[in-house]
């Protein structure tokens, strides 16, 4: 293990990344549209079924009367959309009847009922039918059911019981007693255990919203609404959600539609911490919310109050932490509060700003230069943050550049660098670090004031957290990076931080992975785990 000015870790929040304001962000509605815009993708993908009637061309009217099958061979596929509102069985006539309650065997020549046979499916679904074209069964029609996700069944009883199917995962992630017997089974810790209970909360008002979703349709000026269509869905299909919803009537107005929706993107966040599948779109759904984690995070650097900051300021001025020779801890709130957190915090507790313009100050409306915040005495400066890079392109060059810049001015800088997921999951993790970092060493020559950040995009705000191991291999090859181009001393001597879902509970491990020197953190600095996060620091010096 290598020695790497040992001992000290470096911590830093950011106070624009707070929960108390992202609930802020609800109240505003200037914000609304940014939340919704990006939350609406969330429900799509999670369940296809439930696509807007509304969406879809007038229906024809009803044909009059069964038609005659079609001439082998041939294959025909009846598109559900473009199908008439579901007949009741009253009005159909008895052989069709029979047909919806048991589908005649594939052998069976069967006649063709576009409508009566396809109107009892979700939108998005079809029928297909395939005349047998050889053998002694040649010339009967097989008929198919495909789901929109292009499963095929075979029975009208095999596509109930996995619509139901579908039902029962939509409302297992509004059941509070599974996730209350998850979270028992983790043995969550006292922080964990009040949000839960929170949490717990919020689902029983979300679960009683639900039942109000026809009205939210209304609200949303034509915007596809999934959340009436699942209770559509289940009015039609789930007998045991439909009975409780049903019988709940509650008044939602518009402001609570927005928390409502927020709320169920806490559940499923809560829900992919517990590890629910989500039926295997488990990956599609992280980024969705990552993007939107990332929308909402320059968003509520804009809602703080200075009431909060100074909350969190007296939370931080009052917790026992180790001494600074071991765990230096920096505070990075946004600009507008830099002074009022410089000048309350406590002395053995700096301060950062969270970017700093490129070169010297000049014309650059709205930039604040590295000049200006050495005359204000705030010594560090995060740069390169991903959602910089991401957000305004910041490219690798231009990082470089400011870090440079900002080091000639005698500022501190934590680095960030960091993939995103599909760069991991190509396997290109090591390279996208390691061309970031180079972009930082081709412009310096004295690392003495640089710390670097490694935060996986895909783990930033997502409450997907890098295990152990794996924050420990990029760590290593970072350092190993270092060594081989920049010097073993510089190696050994730049203090490498993890940035991404840290928090009260994962703390320890991570810190004791060898090539972690201290954290980044983003939520949790906002919370009194932090103090737990700060109080890590410690687990390499007791080992
Ligand atoms: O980006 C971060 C800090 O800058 C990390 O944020 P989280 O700890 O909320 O994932």
């Amino acid at each position: 293990m290598v020695n790497h000015n040992n001992d000290i870790n470096s911590s830093s929040f950011d106070i624009g990344y707070s929960t108390p304001m992202y609930l802020d962000v609800v109240s505003d509605p200037d914000l609304v549209d940014i939340r919704v815009a990006l939350l609406d993708p969330i429900f799509e993908p999670l369940d296809p079924i439930f696509q807007s009637q509304e969406e879809f061309p007038p229906p024809p009217p009803p044909p009059a009367e069964i038609s005659p099958p079609p001439p082998p061979p041939t294959t025909t596929t009846t598109q559900q959309e473009f199908l008439p509102p579901p007949p009741s069985q009253e009005d159909l006539p008895p052989e069709v009847q029979q047909q919806q309650d048991e589908l005649p065997p594939p052998q069976q020549p069967q006649q063709d009922l576009p409508a009566a046979e396809a109107a009892w499916l979700p939108p998005g679904w079809s029928i297909q039918k395939r005349t047998r074209v050889n053998g002694a069964s040649a010339g009967n029609t097989d008929k198919y059911y495909l789901s929109p996700e292009g499963r095929k069944f075979r029975s009208r009883n095999a596509v109930e019981a996995y619509l139901s199917e579908q039902d029962t995962r939509v409302c297992k992630m509004l059941e509070d007693e599974r996730i209350q017997k998850e979270v028992t089974n983790e043995k969550i810790n006292d922080h964990d255990e009040t949000e839960l209970r929170s949490l717990l909360q919020t689902i029983d008002e979300m679960k009683s919203q639900f039942v109000s979703s026809p009205s939210i349709m209304k609200k949303r000026r034509g915007r596809k609404s999934s959340l009436l269509l699942r209770k559509h869905h289940m009015k039609t299909r789930s007998s045991s959600v439909r009975d409780t919803m049903l019988h709940q009537k509650i008044e939602v107005k518009d402001k609570e539609v927005w928390n409502l929706e927020d709320e169920i993107v806490k559940v499923i966040e809560r829900g992919m911490a517990l590890g629910f599948d989500f039926n295997g779109r488990k990956k599609e759904i992280s980024e969705i919310i990552a993007r939107r984690d990332r929308m909402r995070r320059t968003t509520t650097g804009f809602n703080g109050t200075a009431e909060e900051v100074k909350k969190i300021v007296t939370m931080l001025n009052e917790a026992e932490v180790p001494s600074e020779d071991v765990v230096e801890v920096v505070v990075s709130p946004p600009f507008v509060f830099l002074t009022l957190v410089k000048n309350l915090l406590r002395s053995d507790f700096h301060v950062a700003a969270q970017n700093c313009w490129v070169r010297k100050g000049g014309a650059f409306t709205g930039e604040v230069s590295a000049e200006m915040l050495v005359n204000l005495s705030i010594p560090w400066v995060i740069l390169g943050h991903s959602e910089r890079r991401a957000l305004l392109n910041e490219s690798n060059e231009f990082v470089g550049d400011k870090v440079a810049y900002a080091l000639s001015q005698g500022l501190k800088v934590i680095a960030c660098v960091g993939e995103t997921l599909e760069q991991r999951e190509s396997g290109s993790t090591v390279a996208v670090v390691a061309a970031q970092t180079k972009a930082i060493a081709e412009k310096i020559s004295n690392w003495d004031n640089v710390v670097l950040a490694y935060e996986p995009v895909w783990a930033i705000g997502t409450g997907k957290v890098a295990s152990p191991a794996q924050a420990q291999e990029v760590h290593f090859e970072l350092r190993k990076w270092l060594k081989d181009n920049v010097g073993a001393e510089v190696a050994a001597s730049t203090r490498i931080m993890y940035g991404g879902s840290v928090n009260g509970g994962n703390c320890k491990e991570l810190a004791s992975q060898p090539d972690v020197d201290g954290f980044l953190v983003g939520g949790a600095s906002l919370k009194p785990e932090f103090i737990d996060i700060i109080k890590s620091a410690t687990v390499k010096k007791n080992a």
